[in-house]
Protein backbone atom coordinates (compact mmCIF):
# COMPACT_ATOMS: atom_id res chain seq x y z
CA UNK A 1 0.00 0.00 0.00
CA UNK A 2 1.50 3.90 -1.14
CA UNK A 3 0.31 7.21 -0.84
CA UNK A 4 0.94 9.53 -3.67
CA UNK A 5 -0.64 12.98 -3.02
CA UNK A 6 -3.47 12.02 -1.16
CA UNK A 7 -3.70 8.81 -3.33
CA UNK A 8 -3.99 5.21 -2.12
CA UNK A 9 -2.13 2.83 -4.04
CA UNK A 10 -2.78 -1.23 -3.69
CA UNK A 11 -0.55 -3.81 -4.91
CA UNK A 12 -0.72 -6.82 -4.54
CA UNK A 13 2.26 -9.97 -4.18
CA UNK A 14 1.34 -10.84 -8.21
CA UNK A 15 2.12 -7.13 -9.21
CA UNK A 16 5.96 -8.18 -8.00
CA UNK A 17 6.13 -11.46 -9.34
CA UNK A 18 6.46 -12.86 -13.15
CA UNK A 19 4.26 -11.75 -15.22
CA UNK A 20 2.27 -14.40 -16.68
CA UNK A 21 5.53 -16.43 -17.74
CA UNK A 22 7.76 -13.31 -18.51
CA UNK A 23 10.96 -12.52 -16.54
CA UNK A 24 12.78 -9.36 -16.56
CA UNK A 25 16.74 -10.11 -16.86
CA UNK A 26 18.30 -9.86 -13.30
CA UNK A 27 20.58 -7.48 -14.55
CA UNK A 28 18.84 -4.91 -14.71
CA UNK A 29 17.94 -2.35 -12.10
CA UNK A 30 14.58 -2.21 -13.13
CA UNK A 31 11.93 -2.66 -10.35
CA UNK A 32 10.10 -6.32 -10.21
CA UNK A 33 6.76 -4.69 -11.70
CA UNK A 34 6.38 -2.65 -14.78
CA UNK A 35 6.45 1.10 -13.70
CA UNK A 36 3.39 2.81 -12.34
CA UNK A 37 2.19 6.27 -11.61
CA UNK A 38 2.48 5.96 -8.17
CA UNK A 39 6.60 6.33 -8.47
CA UNK A 40 6.23 9.65 -9.84
CA UNK A 41 7.05 12.44 -7.68
CA UNK A 42 5.28 15.77 -8.47
CA UNK A 43 7.01 18.54 -10.37
CA UNK A 44 8.56 20.69 -9.16
CA UNK A 45 9.83 24.03 -11.02
CA UNK A 46 13.20 23.70 -10.12
CA UNK A 47 15.78 23.58 -12.76
CA UNK A 48 17.13 19.96 -12.62
CA UNK A 49 20.36 17.85 -13.81
CA UNK A 50 18.24 14.84 -14.52
CA UNK A 51 15.26 14.27 -16.77
CA UNK A 52 11.69 14.39 -15.47
CA UNK A 53 10.07 11.51 -13.72
CA UNK A 54 7.55 11.12 -16.45
CA UNK A 55 9.99 11.11 -19.26
CA UNK A 56 11.81 8.32 -17.31
CA UNK A 57 9.02 6.26 -16.62
CA UNK A 58 8.48 6.06 -20.49
CA UNK A 59 11.99 5.12 -21.19
CA UNK A 60 12.11 2.93 -18.46
CA UNK A 61 8.72 0.92 -19.36
CA UNK A 62 10.02 0.93 -23.29
CA UNK A 63 13.33 -0.75 -21.92
CA UNK A 64 12.09 -3.54 -20.08
CA UNK A 65 9.59 -4.30 -22.38
CA UNK A 66 12.43 -4.45 -24.88
CA UNK A 67 13.81 -6.72 -22.43
CA UNK A 68 11.67 -9.10 -21.44
CA UNK A 69 11.67 -13.02 -21.37
CA UNK A 70 10.03 -15.69 -21.12
CA UNK A 71 10.50 -17.70 -18.23
CA UNK A 72 12.01 -21.38 -18.54
CA UNK A 73 9.31 -22.77 -16.85
CA UNK A 74 6.46 -21.40 -19.10
CA UNK A 75 8.38 -21.41 -22.81
CA UNK A 76 5.71 -23.27 -24.79
CA UNK A 77 6.68 -26.10 -26.03
CA UNK A 78 6.78 -25.24 -30.20
CA UNK A 79 8.68 -22.09 -29.14
CA UNK A 80 12.14 -23.17 -31.28
CA UNK A 81 15.23 -21.66 -28.86
CA UNK A 82 16.57 -20.10 -31.90
CA UNK A 83 14.80 -19.02 -35.58
CA UNK A 84 17.95 -18.32 -38.46
CA UNK A 85 19.51 -15.39 -36.92
CA UNK A 86 17.59 -14.89 -34.06
CA UNK A 87 17.04 -16.22 -30.33
CA UNK A 88 14.83 -15.50 -27.00
CA UNK A 89 11.15 -15.40 -28.88
CA UNK A 90 8.80 -14.29 -27.04
CA UNK A 91 5.41 -13.99 -28.00
CA UNK A 92 3.28 -10.45 -28.27
CA UNK A 93 0.13 -12.13 -28.41
CA UNK A 94 -1.79 -14.17 -26.04
CA UNK A 95 -2.00 -17.86 -27.14
CA UNK A 96 -5.62 -18.65 -29.53
CA UNK A 97 -7.38 -21.59 -28.65
CA UNK A 98 -10.11 -21.28 -31.18
CA UNK A 99 -9.28 -22.51 -34.51
CA UNK A 100 -11.78 -19.39 -35.97
CA UNK A 101 -9.47 -16.90 -33.97
CA UNK A 102 -6.09 -18.61 -35.67
CA UNK A 103 -6.14 -17.30 -39.34
CA UNK A 104 -5.30 -13.56 -39.35
CA UNK A 105 -8.04 -10.86 -40.12
CA UNK A 106 -5.80 -9.40 -42.67
CA UNK A 107 -3.99 -11.53 -44.08
CA UNK A 108 -5.77 -14.67 -44.44
CA UNK A 109 -3.54 -17.16 -42.72
CA UNK A 110 -2.27 -17.94 -39.41
CA UNK A 111 -0.12 -15.46 -38.75
CA UNK A 112 2.02 -14.77 -34.83
CA UNK A 113 4.34 -11.96 -33.64
CA UNK A 114 7.32 -12.13 -31.76
CA UNK A 115 9.94 -9.88 -30.16
CA UNK A 116 13.50 -11.30 -30.83
CA UNK A 117 17.23 -10.26 -30.46
CA UNK A 118 19.29 -10.50 -33.43
CA UNK A 119 22.12 -12.50 -32.79
CA UNK A 120 24.10 -10.78 -35.62
CA UNK A 121 24.04 -6.37 -33.83
CA UNK A 122 21.76 -7.46 -30.50
CA UNK A 123 18.97 -5.42 -30.75
CA UNK A 124 15.48 -6.63 -30.51
CA UNK A 125 13.20 -7.07 -33.86
CA UNK A 126 9.74 -7.90 -33.97
CA UNK A 127 9.08 -11.13 -36.53
CA UNK A 128 6.07 -11.80 -37.96
CA UNK A 129 5.67 -15.47 -39.08
CA UNK A 130 3.24 -16.54 -41.79
CA UNK A 131 2.41 -20.22 -40.76
CA UNK A 132 2.32 -23.44 -43.49
CA UNK A 133 3.37 -20.58 -46.34
CA UNK A 134 5.43 -22.14 -49.16
CA UNK A 135 7.22 -19.34 -51.02
CA UNK A 136 6.41 -20.55 -55.09
CA UNK A 137 8.75 -18.20 -56.52
CA UNK A 138 11.60 -15.91 -55.46
CA UNK A 139 11.11 -13.02 -58.13
CA UNK A 140 8.75 -11.48 -55.41
CA UNK A 141 12.03 -10.58 -53.47
CA UNK A 142 12.81 -7.64 -55.63
CA UNK A 143 9.44 -6.07 -54.00
CA UNK A 144 11.07 -7.01 -50.65
CA UNK A 145 13.86 -5.11 -51.58
CA UNK A 146 12.46 -1.75 -52.27
CA UNK A 147 10.69 -2.10 -48.85
CA UNK A 148 13.97 -2.86 -47.35
CA UNK A 149 15.59 0.19 -48.87
CA UNK A 150 12.20 2.64 -48.27
CA UNK A 151 12.12 4.81 -45.07
CA UNK A 152 9.74 6.20 -43.38
CA UNK A 153 8.80 8.00 -39.99
CA UNK A 154 5.34 6.83 -40.25
CA UNK A 155 6.48 3.00 -41.12
CA UNK A 156 7.57 0.07 -39.52
CA UNK A 157 10.99 -0.58 -41.33
CA UNK A 158 10.86 -3.90 -43.16
CA UNK A 159 14.60 -5.39 -42.45
CA UNK A 160 14.45 -9.00 -44.26
CA UNK A 161 12.19 -11.60 -44.90
CA UNK A 162 12.94 -15.62 -44.64
CA UNK A 163 11.78 -18.67 -44.84
CA UNK A 164 12.25 -20.97 -42.07
CA UNK A 165 11.64 -24.90 -40.70
CA UNK A 166 12.42 -23.81 -37.44
CA UNK A 167 9.01 -23.78 -35.95
CA UNK A 168 8.55 -26.81 -37.42
CA UNK A 169 6.82 -26.52 -40.39
CA UNK A 170 7.41 -24.47 -43.99
CA UNK A 171 6.75 -20.69 -42.22
CA UNK A 172 7.77 -17.48 -43.95
CA UNK A 173 9.44 -15.09 -41.75
CA UNK A 174 9.23 -10.73 -42.15
CA UNK A 175 11.41 -9.18 -39.47
CA UNK A 176 10.24 -5.37 -38.52
CA UNK A 177 11.47 -2.68 -36.06
CA UNK A 178 10.27 -3.81 -32.49
CA UNK A 179 8.66 -0.72 -31.03
CA UNK A 180 8.15 -1.03 -27.15
CA UNK A 181 4.33 -0.37 -25.32
CA UNK A 182 3.39 -0.14 -29.41
CA UNK A 183 -0.59 -0.88 -29.56
CA UNK A 184 -2.51 -1.20 -32.78
CA UNK A 185 -5.18 1.18 -33.32
CA UNK A 186 -7.92 -1.42 -32.99
CA UNK A 187 -6.83 -2.45 -29.59
CA UNK A 188 -6.71 1.77 -28.26
CA UNK A 189 -9.71 2.81 -30.35
CA UNK A 190 -12.20 -0.15 -30.84
CA UNK A 191 -11.61 -2.26 -27.40
CA UNK A 192 -14.65 -4.47 -26.56
CA UNK A 193 -15.73 -2.43 -23.79
CA UNK A 194 -15.64 0.97 -26.04
CA UNK A 195 -17.40 -0.89 -29.04
CA UNK A 196 -20.07 -2.01 -26.93
CA UNK A 197 -20.46 1.31 -25.07
CA UNK A 198 -20.95 2.53 -29.28
CA UNK A 199 -23.26 0.28 -29.83
CA UNK A 200 -25.53 -0.38 -27.23
CA UNK A 201 -25.28 3.18 -25.93
CA UNK A 202 -26.36 6.33 -26.87
CA UNK A 203 -23.57 6.91 -29.83
CA UNK A 204 -25.59 3.84 -31.56
CA UNK A 205 -26.53 5.23 -34.45
CA UNK A 206 -26.70 1.84 -36.90
CA UNK A 207 -29.76 1.17 -34.82
CA UNK A 208 -28.27 -2.95 -34.14
CA UNK A 209 -29.49 -3.05 -30.55
CA UNK A 210 -33.24 -2.55 -33.05
CA UNK A 211 -34.22 0.79 -31.24
CA UNK A 212 -33.93 3.18 -33.68
CA UNK A 213 -32.82 6.56 -32.49
CA UNK A 214 -33.30 9.99 -33.32
CA UNK A 215 -30.42 11.52 -35.09
CA UNK A 216 -30.45 14.99 -33.71
CA UNK A 217 -29.61 13.00 -30.28
CA UNK A 218 -25.84 13.63 -30.26
CA UNK A 219 -26.20 17.02 -32.64
CA UNK A 220 -23.55 19.60 -31.97
CA UNK A 221 -19.91 19.69 -33.72
CA UNK A 222 -17.33 17.74 -31.36
CA UNK A 223 -20.31 17.35 -28.27
CA UNK A 224 -21.51 13.72 -29.23
CA UNK A 225 -20.31 11.82 -26.72
CA UNK A 226 -17.17 9.42 -27.29
CA UNK A 227 -15.87 11.06 -30.47
CA UNK A 228 -12.41 11.29 -30.55
CA UNK A 229 -11.32 14.88 -30.98
CA UNK A 230 -10.88 16.28 -34.57
CA UNK A 231 -7.37 17.27 -34.06
CA UNK A 232 -6.33 13.86 -32.96
CA UNK A 233 -7.67 12.19 -35.87
CA UNK A 234 -6.03 15.23 -38.29
CA UNK A 235 -2.57 13.93 -36.45
CA UNK A 236 -3.79 10.04 -37.66
CA UNK A 237 -4.75 11.66 -41.35
CA UNK A 238 -1.53 13.60 -41.71
CA UNK A 239 0.82 10.95 -41.01
CA UNK A 240 -0.50 8.09 -42.66
CA UNK A 241 -0.97 10.04 -45.99
CA UNK A 242 2.65 11.24 -45.32
CA UNK A 243 3.52 7.55 -45.80
CA UNK A 244 1.34 6.68 -48.62
CA UNK A 245 2.89 9.41 -50.36
CA UNK A 246 6.09 8.13 -49.89
CA UNK A 247 5.08 4.35 -50.66
CA UNK A 248 3.15 5.69 -53.82
CA UNK A 249 6.26 7.39 -55.21
CA UNK A 250 8.38 4.55 -54.95
CA UNK A 251 5.75 2.78 -57.36
CA UNK A 252 4.50 0.41 -54.49
CA UNK A 253 1.38 -0.20 -52.91
CA UNK A 254 0.64 -0.05 -48.99
CA UNK A 255 -2.06 -2.55 -48.98
CA UNK A 256 -2.41 -3.15 -44.88
CA UNK A 257 -4.41 0.25 -44.26
CA UNK A 258 -6.44 -1.33 -41.21
CA UNK A 259 -6.98 -0.36 -37.53
CA UNK A 260 -4.95 -3.94 -36.51
CA UNK A 261 -1.98 -2.60 -38.62
CA UNK A 262 -1.53 0.87 -37.59
CA UNK A 263 0.58 1.05 -34.88
CA UNK A 264 0.34 3.57 -32.32
CA UNK A 265 2.65 4.41 -29.65
CA UNK A 266 2.61 7.61 -27.61
CA UNK A 267 -0.39 9.75 -27.87
CA UNK A 268 -0.66 9.87 -31.31
CA UNK A 269 2.22 8.56 -33.00
CA UNK A 270 1.65 6.53 -35.78
CA UNK A 271 3.50 3.81 -38.14
CA UNK A 272 1.68 1.36 -40.60
CA UNK A 273 2.98 -1.92 -39.73
CA UNK A 274 3.52 -5.18 -42.01
CA UNK A 275 4.50 -3.35 -45.30
CA UNK A 276 5.78 -6.46 -47.72
CA UNK A 277 3.65 -9.24 -46.68
CA UNK A 278 0.92 -8.81 -49.42
CA UNK A 279 3.48 -8.51 -52.22
CA UNK A 280 4.88 -12.03 -51.15
CA UNK A 281 1.32 -13.74 -49.81
CA UNK A 282 -0.70 -12.82 -53.38
CA UNK A 283 2.49 -12.56 -55.58
CA UNK A 284 1.47 -13.89 -59.33
CA UNK A 285 4.56 -15.61 -60.44
CA UNK A 286 2.88 -15.43 -64.18
CA UNK A 287 3.27 -11.92 -64.67
CA UNK A 288 5.84 -10.65 -66.10
CA UNK A 289 6.30 -7.15 -64.02
CA UNK A 290 5.35 -7.50 -60.52
CA UNK A 291 4.50 -3.93 -60.41
CA UNK A 292 1.68 -4.08 -62.75
CA UNK A 293 -0.69 -4.04 -60.67
CA UNK A 294 0.54 -1.40 -58.49
CA UNK A 295 -1.47 1.52 -59.61
CA UNK A 296 -4.47 -0.28 -58.86
CA UNK A 297 -3.62 -1.24 -55.70
CA UNK A 298 -2.63 2.09 -55.15
CA UNK A 299 -6.65 3.56 -55.80
CA UNK A 300 -7.50 0.54 -53.22
CA UNK A 301 -4.92 1.74 -50.51
CA UNK A 302 -7.09 5.10 -50.84
CA UNK A 303 -10.13 3.49 -49.94
CA UNK A 304 -8.66 1.59 -47.31
CA UNK A 305 -7.06 5.20 -45.64
CA UNK A 306 -10.53 6.60 -46.13
CA UNK A 307 -12.39 3.20 -44.22
CA UNK A 308 -9.96 3.86 -41.31
CA UNK A 309 -10.25 7.42 -40.68
CA UNK A 310 -13.91 6.91 -41.06
CA UNK A 311 -13.68 4.22 -38.15
CA UNK A 312 -12.17 6.61 -36.18
CA UNK A 313 -14.43 9.77 -37.06
CA UNK A 314 -17.55 7.83 -36.25
CA UNK A 315 -16.00 6.19 -33.16
CA UNK A 316 -16.87 2.80 -34.59
CA UNK A 317 -15.48 -0.91 -36.80
CA UNK A 318 -18.99 -1.50 -37.55
CA UNK A 319 -19.72 2.31 -39.09
CA UNK A 320 -17.35 1.00 -42.23
CA UNK A 321 -19.89 -1.73 -43.40
CA UNK A 322 -20.71 -0.95 -46.59
CA UNK A 323 -24.78 -1.20 -45.37
CA UNK A 324 -23.61 1.55 -42.77
CA UNK A 325 -21.31 4.08 -44.78
CA UNK A 326 -24.06 6.10 -45.36
CA UNK A 327 -25.11 6.67 -41.98
CA UNK A 328 -21.71 6.88 -40.77
CA UNK A 329 -20.84 9.73 -43.27
CA UNK A 330 -24.05 11.67 -41.63
CA UNK A 331 -22.61 11.21 -38.90
CA UNK A 332 -19.54 13.16 -39.45
CA UNK A 333 -21.13 15.57 -41.40
CA UNK A 334 -22.87 16.70 -38.70
CA UNK A 335 -20.14 16.08 -36.00
CA UNK A 336 -16.73 17.61 -37.60
CA UNK A 337 -15.77 20.29 -40.22
CA UNK A 338 -16.63 20.41 -43.55
CA UNK A 339 -12.80 19.64 -44.32
CA UNK A 340 -12.91 16.18 -42.87
CA UNK A 341 -15.87 15.11 -44.30
CA UNK A 342 -15.05 16.17 -47.92
CA UNK A 343 -11.94 13.88 -47.79
CA UNK A 344 -13.88 10.99 -47.14
CA UNK A 345 -16.37 11.65 -49.54
CA UNK A 346 -13.32 12.26 -51.68
CA UNK A 347 -11.65 8.79 -50.32
CA UNK A 348 -14.79 7.08 -50.07
CA UNK A 349 -16.81 7.43 -52.57
CA UNK A 350 -15.08 9.21 -55.66
CA UNK A 351 -14.61 6.20 -58.11
CA UNK A 352 -12.24 7.92 -60.70
CA UNK A 353 -9.29 5.77 -61.61
CA UNK A 354 -6.65 8.94 -61.36
CA UNK A 355 -6.68 9.50 -57.73
CA UNK A 356 -3.95 10.66 -56.07
CA UNK A 357 -2.99 10.71 -51.98
CA UNK A 358 -1.48 14.24 -53.60
CA UNK A 359 -4.97 15.62 -53.60
CA UNK A 360 -5.69 15.56 -50.13
CA UNK A 361 -3.07 17.93 -49.33
CA UNK A 362 -5.22 20.70 -49.83
CA UNK A 363 -7.65 19.70 -47.80
CA UNK A 364 -5.24 19.17 -44.79
CA UNK A 365 -4.08 22.32 -45.26
CA UNK A 366 -3.04 24.13 -42.36
CA UNK A 367 -3.44 21.65 -39.97
CA UNK A 368 -0.24 20.38 -41.65
CA UNK A 369 1.76 23.37 -39.75
CA UNK A 370 -0.46 22.05 -36.29
CA UNK A 371 1.36 19.02 -36.87
CA UNK A 372 4.72 20.50 -37.67
CA UNK A 373 4.93 22.85 -35.12
CA UNK A 374 3.89 20.01 -32.41
CA UNK A 375 6.73 18.08 -33.79
CA UNK A 376 9.57 20.74 -33.71
CA UNK A 377 8.27 21.29 -29.89
CA UNK A 378 8.51 17.98 -28.82
CA UNK A 379 11.69 17.74 -30.56
CA UNK A 380 13.12 20.84 -28.48
CA UNK A 381 12.11 18.84 -25.48
CA UNK A 382 13.91 15.80 -25.84
CA UNK A 383 16.96 17.42 -27.24
CA UNK A 384 16.86 19.35 -23.88
CA UNK A 385 16.79 16.36 -21.61
CA UNK A 386 19.43 14.70 -23.52
CA UNK A 387 21.56 17.50 -23.13
CA UNK A 388 21.22 16.85 -19.47
CA UNK A 389 22.07 12.85 -19.84
CA UNK A 390 25.02 13.55 -22.50
CA UNK A 391 27.44 15.28 -19.50
CA UNK A 392 26.78 11.87 -17.32
CA UNK A 393 27.45 9.09 -20.29
CA UNK A 394 30.58 11.41 -20.81
CA UNK A 395 31.68 10.78 -17.05
CA UNK A 396 30.23 6.96 -17.12
CA UNK A 397 32.57 6.36 -19.61
CA UNK A 398 35.87 8.41 -18.12
CA UNK A 399 35.08 5.91 -14.74
CA UNK A 400 35.08 2.93 -17.25
CA UNK A 401 38.48 4.27 -18.52
CA UNK A 402 39.84 4.72 -14.80
CA UNK A 403 38.41 1.72 -13.57
CA UNK A 404 39.67 -0.68 -16.67
CA UNK A 405 43.59 1.07 -16.04
CA UNK A 406 43.74 0.88 -12.25
CA UNK A 407 45.49 -1.79 -10.40
CA UNK A 408 45.85 -4.27 -12.73
CA UNK A 409 48.73 -6.65 -11.97
CA UNK A 410 48.51 -9.20 -14.62
CA UNK A 411 48.60 -7.04 -17.22
CA UNK A 412 51.42 -8.09 -20.30
CA UNK A 413 52.58 -10.18 -17.05
CA UNK A 414 54.37 -7.25 -15.89
CA UNK A 415 53.18 -6.47 -11.84
CA UNK A 416 54.53 -3.27 -11.97
CA UNK A 417 52.56 -2.35 -15.14
CA UNK A 418 50.15 -0.13 -12.66
CA UNK A 419 52.00 0.61 -9.93
CA UNK A 420 54.64 2.69 -12.27
CA UNK A 421 54.73 5.76 -14.37
CA UNK A 422 51.82 7.18 -15.58
CA UNK A 423 50.07 4.12 -14.11
CA UNK A 424 50.77 5.41 -10.78
CA UNK A 425 50.31 8.74 -10.63
CA UNK A 426 46.47 7.53 -11.92
CA UNK A 427 46.04 5.25 -8.94
CA UNK A 428 46.92 7.89 -6.51
CA UNK A 429 44.50 10.43 -8.47
CA UNK A 430 41.85 7.48 -8.05
CA UNK A 431 42.45 8.07 -4.42
CA UNK A 432 42.10 11.33 -4.59
CA UNK A 433 38.83 11.34 -6.21
CA UNK A 434 37.53 8.37 -4.25
CA UNK A 435 38.78 7.69 -1.01
CA UNK A 436 39.14 11.62 0.59
CA UNK A 437 39.86 11.02 4.21
CA UNK A 438 39.32 13.67 6.62
CA UNK A 439 41.33 14.58 9.68
CA UNK A 440 40.12 12.09 11.81
CA UNK A 441 40.95 9.18 8.39
CA UNK A 442 36.93 8.72 8.05
CA UNK A 443 35.76 8.65 4.71
CA UNK A 444 34.74 12.20 3.30
CA UNK A 445 32.11 11.91 0.44
CA UNK A 446 31.11 14.27 -1.53
CA UNK A 447 29.73 14.02 -4.65
CA UNK A 448 30.27 17.26 -6.21
CA UNK A 449 33.96 17.09 -5.56
CA UNK A 450 33.87 13.57 -7.86
CA UNK A 451 32.35 15.23 -10.23
CA UNK A 452 33.98 18.18 -10.25
CA UNK A 453 37.11 15.98 -10.79
CA UNK A 454 36.08 13.88 -13.77
CA UNK A 455 35.11 16.92 -15.61
CA UNK A 456 38.32 18.57 -15.10
CA UNK A 457 40.02 15.16 -16.18
CA UNK A 458 38.19 14.66 -19.29
CA UNK A 459 38.35 18.52 -20.40
CA UNK A 460 42.41 18.30 -19.65
CA UNK A 461 42.34 22.04 -17.85
CA UNK A 462 45.66 23.27 -16.76
CA UNK A 463 44.98 23.64 -13.30
CA UNK A 464 47.38 21.71 -11.25
CA UNK A 465 46.18 19.27 -7.97
CA UNK A 466 48.90 17.76 -5.73
CA UNK A 467 48.66 13.75 -5.46
CA UNK A 468 49.93 12.31 -2.10
CA UNK A 469 50.98 8.14 -1.77
CA UNK A 470 48.79 6.46 1.24
CA UNK A 471 52.35 6.52 3.44
CA UNK A 472 52.65 9.88 2.57
CA UNK A 473 56.39 9.28 1.23
CA UNK A 474 55.62 10.44 -2.49
CA UNK A 475 54.31 13.95 -3.42
CA UNK A 476 53.47 14.67 -7.15
CA UNK A 477 52.05 18.03 -8.56
CA UNK A 478 50.63 17.31 -11.39
CA UNK A 479 47.88 19.05 -14.04
CA UNK A 480 44.36 18.06 -15.02
CA UNK A 481 45.94 18.30 -18.79
CA UNK A 482 48.93 15.90 -17.59
CA UNK A 483 46.96 13.23 -16.04
CA UNK A 484 44.36 12.95 -19.15
CA UNK A 485 47.17 12.48 -21.09
CA UNK A 486 48.24 9.30 -18.61
CA UNK A 487 44.78 8.16 -19.00
CA UNK A 488 44.64 8.03 -22.75
CA UNK A 489 48.21 6.52 -22.72
CA UNK A 490 47.64 4.15 -20.89
CA UNK A 491 44.01 3.07 -22.05
CA UNK A 492 44.90 2.87 -25.35
CA UNK A 493 48.02 0.59 -24.63
CA UNK A 494 45.35 -1.59 -23.19
CA UNK A 495 43.53 -1.31 -25.88
CA UNK A 496 46.00 -2.72 -28.57
CA UNK A 497 47.05 -6.07 -26.83
CA UNK A 498 42.96 -6.18 -26.00
CA UNK A 499 41.82 -8.87 -29.12
CA UNK A 500 38.03 -8.23 -28.21
CA UNK A 501 38.47 -4.23 -28.25
CA UNK A 502 37.35 -1.98 -30.81
CA UNK A 503 40.82 -1.10 -31.67
CA UNK A 504 40.57 -4.54 -33.41
CA UNK A 505 37.36 -4.15 -35.10
CA UNK A 506 38.01 -0.45 -35.79
CA UNK A 507 35.72 1.05 -33.19
CA UNK A 508 36.80 2.98 -30.23
CA UNK A 509 35.12 1.60 -27.17
CA UNK A 510 34.32 4.28 -24.60
CA UNK A 511 34.61 7.33 -27.26
N1 LIG B 1 6.70 -3.97 -34.91
C1 LIG B 1 6.12 -4.12 -33.72
N2 LIG B 1 6.68 -3.62 -32.60
C2 LIG B 1 6.08 -3.80 -31.40
N3 LIG B 1 4.93 -4.44 -31.20
C3 LIG B 1 4.31 -4.94 -32.28
C4 LIG B 1 4.86 -4.81 -33.58
N4 LIG B 1 4.02 -5.43 -34.45
C5 LIG B 1 2.99 -5.90 -33.72
N5 LIG B 1 3.15 -5.61 -32.41
C6 LIG B 1 2.28 -5.98 -31.29
O1 LIG B 1 1.63 -7.19 -31.59
C7 LIG B 1 0.23 -7.02 -31.41
C8 LIG B 1 -0.50 -7.90 -32.41
O2 LIG B 1 -0.29 -7.44 -33.72
P1 LIG B 1 -1.10 -8.01 -34.95
O3 LIG B 1 -0.72 -7.19 -36.14
O4 LIG B 1 -0.90 -9.49 -35.07
O5 LIG B 1 -2.58 -7.68 -34.55
P2 LIG B 1 -3.84 -8.61 -34.67
O6 LIG B 1 -4.98 -7.78 -34.17
O7 LIG B 1 -3.59 -9.91 -33.97
O8 LIG B 1 -3.97 -8.79 -36.24
P3 LIG B 1 -4.15 -10.14 -37.08
O9 LIG B 1 -5.60 -10.43 -37.09
O10 LIG B 1 -3.61 -9.80 -38.46
O11 LIG B 1 -3.31 -11.21 -36.40
C9 LIG B 1 0.00 -5.51 -31.62
O12 LIG B 1 -1.09 -5.03 -30.90
C10 LIG B 1 1.23 -4.91 -31.06
O13 LIG B 1 1.06 -4.70 -29.68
Amino acid sequence: KENVGGTTYFYSQEDFNSHGGMVFPNFTVYPGMLPHIAHMKPKSNQPSFFMPDEMKMELLNRQSLSLLQMDAEHLPPDLPREVDDFHNLVPLEPPTMSPLQQKSSTFGYQTSAYKAISTKDGFVYCLRRIHGFRLSSTKCMALIDLWKKMQHANIVQLRQVFTTKAFNDHSMVFVYDYHPAAENVMSRHFSSNQQAHNVNGYNNPYNLDGQARPFSAGKGRGTQQGLLPESLIWAYVVQLSSALRTIHAHGLACRVIDPTKVLLTDKSRVRINCVGIFDVLSFDASQANPLAMMPHYQQEDLVSLGKTILALACNSIIGIQKEHMQTSLDVVARNYSPDLKNLLFYLLTNHSRNRSVNDIMPMIGARFYSQLDAAQLKNDVMEAELNKEVENGRLYRMMCKLGTINERPEYNLDETWSETGDRYMLKLFRDYIFHQVDDRGSPYIDMGHVTQCLNKLDAGVPEKICLMSRDEQSVILVSYAELKHCVESSFSELLQSSPASGAVSGLHPFS
